[in-house]
């Protein structure tokens, strides 16, 4: 065997579809001379390093500047979109103050307080509806509930059989189950349980994610929750940055939008997307961004 690089396998990001661009040449001028333009980011495995505890998720501090920097900018709105619930997603990626928030996949929308053109409340987007009150959970969804917390009780049964921490997380439309660090089979088989309620109830939706199982009663996605952030913004431009298997109903919906929209999906990770660019990490989230800012502070300021 030779050690000549021509005779070597193709490195793993050469056989990905998109490929794997590097930050630093992903053309930004559509985004960055946009009329007015909406930067929709994931959080967890975007903004945030992926943790084995989901409490300690916070925004890389080179991202968190320059979210800072794109939401001060006029005709530019920032949205943050993820599965969290609103309330943690709050309290973790502490957001600018402008920032617009779908949470709970979709399910939770805060349009925040808005901005206009010169930077200032909206009158549009501050007579939005009351977020507590338009995201109040239904009587229907709140026995679907019990419904998950009675089924995933019984789990606790298999915890103590095998000796595995159980980690479900509660969040106001749903009921998360982690499996990061586990066994591959032990993690297949906890799966399979969790998922096994839907044959019993019909309306639970089963979401999948990075060594997670959600069981969720609202019908809602990221890309119903990219809709909504549309229909309030208007913009020309939107950029929408995801690494997870939700983050393709996002995509998805940008897709649909063009021409009208001028949509970007960037893919982050390794995994199959259809979104038509992809970087490799929350590290290159932060090249890009902080390129994104200087580009759109440059654009707007002349
Ligand atoms: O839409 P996102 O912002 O990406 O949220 C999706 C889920 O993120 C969290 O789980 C993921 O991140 C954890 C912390 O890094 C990690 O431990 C877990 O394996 C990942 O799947 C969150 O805990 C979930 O509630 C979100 O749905």
């Amino acid at each position: 065997m030779t050690s000549d690089s021509t005779s070597m396998p193709p490195a793993v990001s050469d056989s990905l579809t998109p490929p794997l661009s590097d930050p630093a040449d992903v053309d930004l001028r559509p985004l960055a001379e946009a009329d007015d333009l909406l930067v929709a980011l994931d959080f967890d495995g975007v903004l945030a390093p992926l943790q084995d505890d989901p409490s300690l998720s916070r925004v890389l501090p080179a991202s968190a500047e320059a979210i800072a920097r794109i939401a001060s900018l006029p005709n530019t709105q920032l949205a943050l979109v993820s599965g969290r619930d609103v309330a943690t997603l709050r309290e973790l990626a502490d957001p600018p103050a402008s920032a617009m928030i779908v949470g709970s996949h979709g399910a939770e929308i805060d349009l925040g307080p808005g901005q206009d053109a010169s930077g200032t409340e909206s009158a549009a987007t501050a007579s939005a509806p009351d977020p507590t009150e338009a995201n109040a959970v239904t009587n229907d969804e709140e026995e679907l509930l019990a419904a998950i917390d009675d089924h995933l009780a019984e789990l606790t049964t298999l915890s103590d059989r095998e000796g595995f921490d159980l980690r479900i997380e509660r969040k106001p439309y749903s009921r998360t189950v982690h499996t990061r660090g586990m066994a591959p089979g032990l993690a297949a088989s906890l799966r399979e349980h969790v998922v096994s309620v839907q044959a019993e109830h019909g309306g639970i939706r089963v979401i999948e994610g990075h060594d997670i199982t959600e069981l969720a009663v609202s019908q809602a996605t990221k890309g119903t929750g990219i809709r909504a952030l549309v229909a309030e913004v208007h913009p020309t431009a939107a950029l929408y940055l995801g690494d997870d298997i939700t983050d393709e109903d996002a995509f998805a919906e940008l897709a649909e939008m063009r021409p009208e929209v001028t949509g970007v999906g960037i893919k982050v990770g390794s995994a199959p997307t259809q979104a038509e660019l992809r970087i490799a990490d929350p590290d290159d989230v932060a090249t890009l961004l902080t390129r994104l800012a200087d580009e759109r502070a440059e654009f707007t300021a002349s």
